[in-house]
């Protein structure tokens, strides 16, 4: 469920400095980044194909809310299902960690933040569900440091619903349509955030970057 930090730290070239430069400005500022085009249409295709596999066989459950033992399902307030991903599983799920690791390292060059990890889930909403307004990070354990979804929606359209509505505290609320290849960020600990209901699924990739314990 983890993909591990190594060594061999080595940036490539998969990820711009000047995308980096842009998430980084963009977290600084408002504590949140949107990028579309992060997942070629390609990469974004397989993994969605992947996620309806997934579905179909059975391999998500239902997500429930809060940790551990506390774990509760409970889909008024929560109703996706998840799986989480393990490295290895498909050349599509080890391309876009390979990926979200470049991110995190270049968080790190940006922010010191220590980020050692990142763990990821497929997520499918089936039409009308949605996710209450949540923080990412849970009472006990203080990790999860940045928030990031990725979309797997080809021909998204607002009439469709489904956005990422976030609260930045004294700000008006942002809407992100989840659209195919499109990445959203923003800081796990401050950013109130929900899932609006769509008439359509709606499949993403949600994941966490973790810092040291
Ligand atoms: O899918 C999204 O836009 C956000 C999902 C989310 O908030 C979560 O899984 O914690
Ligand atoms: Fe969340």
């Amino acid at each position: 469920m983890h993909t591990a930090s190594s060594a061999q730290d080595e940036p490539n070239t998969h990820l711009s400095e000047e995308l980096e430069l842009r998430i980084g400005n963009d977290l600084f500022d408002q504590g949140w980044s949107q990028q579309d085009g992060f997942l070629s249409a390609g990469l974004s295709a397989a993994l969605a194909e992947e996620c309806r596999a997934l579905m179909a066989a059975g391999a998500l459950k239902k997500a429930g809310i809060g940790r551990g033992e506390e774990q509760t399902i409970r889909p008024d307030i929560r109703g996706d299902h998840i799986v989480w991903l393990r490295t290895g599983q498909s050349p599509a799920c080890d391309s876009y960690l390979q990926l979200m690791d470049q991110l995190r390292l270049a968080l790190n060059r940006s922010f010191f933040l220590g980020l050692e990890e990142y763990e990821s889930h497929f997520a499918f909403y089936p039409p009308g569900t949605a996710y209450q307004t949540h923080l990412d990070r849970f009472r006990d354990d203080d990790k999860r440091t940045i928030s990031a979804v990725i979309y797997l929606n080809e021909g998204w359209l607002p009439e469709h619903g489904g956005a990422l509505r976030m609260h930045p505290e004294d700000k008006p609320a942002i809407e992100v349509l989840p659209l195919a290849g499109r990445l959203a960020l923003f800081l796990s600990a401050s950013m109130p955030h929900e899932v609006l209901p769509a008439t359509r699924d709606r499949l993403s990739l949600a994941g966490w970057f973790r810092r040291r314990g």
